[in-house]
């Protein structure tokens, strides 16, 4: 056992994705195509992440999934891969220009009857879902901000074991220094916000979380 993390490389990094299960041709085409939106493009997760999402999915045996922040839909894919037979992903965003392409990227993966999306700002759709402990597996990947709001619509709609897994939660590097005035490393006005989404998440004794070092920082969280 070593408790001293090892820093991932560039060289171990690549060494990492050519031993993580590779990208289908799906998947490349919807990375290329998301480079031509520009710098936008790096809101997309990454290949590693998504086949995380993928395992995680089919453990819960996803019957009901949601995904906060579909974008080009790199994520929504993945978790659609991994839900169980008759299996549904809600997928909230607020732009349809971006999903219009996730919605091209559905049908050529095959999964496009899996993935119910809706328009609007994710909170709402979230807050309008039935109250009762049915979602398996959710994935956020929106708006930093309101992270604390969209885990407190999910897990009281969460069935226990369920699994809810959240992205960015290093915000660059910020959450370590988030009482630094103005904004983070990464451009974002408000770095602290992720600092104190963990702080509470970690408190929160309805779940068992743990912080994983891939990419960002991906956060998961499993009801008891
Ligand atoms: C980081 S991207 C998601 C990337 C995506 N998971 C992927 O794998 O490509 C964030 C997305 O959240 C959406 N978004 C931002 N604020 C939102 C809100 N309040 N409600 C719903 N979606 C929102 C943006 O339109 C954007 O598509």
């Amino acid at each position: 056992m070593t408790a001293t993390p090892v820093p991932i490389t560039p060289e171990l990094h690549t060494y990492l994705l050519a031993h993580t299960s590779p990208r289908d041709e799906v998947q490349n085409w919807l990375i290329e195509r998301t480079a031509e939106l520009g710098g936008v493009a790096r809101m997309q997760i990454a290949p590693e992440q998504g086949v995380l999402l993928t395992i995680l999915a089919r453990l819960t045996r996803a019957e009901v999934a949601v995904e906060v922040g579909t974008f080009t839909g790199y994520s929504s894919i993945c978790i659609a891969r991994g839900l169980a037979e008759g299996g549904r992903l809600i997928c909230c965003d607020i732009s349809e220009q971006w999903t219009a392409i996730a919605r091209e990227a559905w049908s050529r993966a095959g999964v496009a009857e899996r993935i119910d999306l809706r328009i609007a700002p994710a909170l709402e759709t979230l807050e309008a879902l039935p109250a009762g402990e049915h979602i398996d597996f959710a994935f956020v990947d929106a708006d930093k901000e309101p992270y604390w709001e969209y885990y407190s619509a999910l897990i009281t709609r969460l069935r226990p074991g369920g699994i809810l897994a959240f992205d960015n939660t290093f915000r660059n590097g910020d959450v370590v220094d988030s009482r630094r005035a103005g904004a983070g490393r990464g451009g974002d006005p408000d770095p602290g916000a992720l600092h104190v989404f963990n702080e509470r998440l970690v408190a929160d004794e309805r779940v068992e979380v743990v912080m994983l070092p891939i990419a960002d920082g991906l956060t998961v969280a499993q009801k008891r």
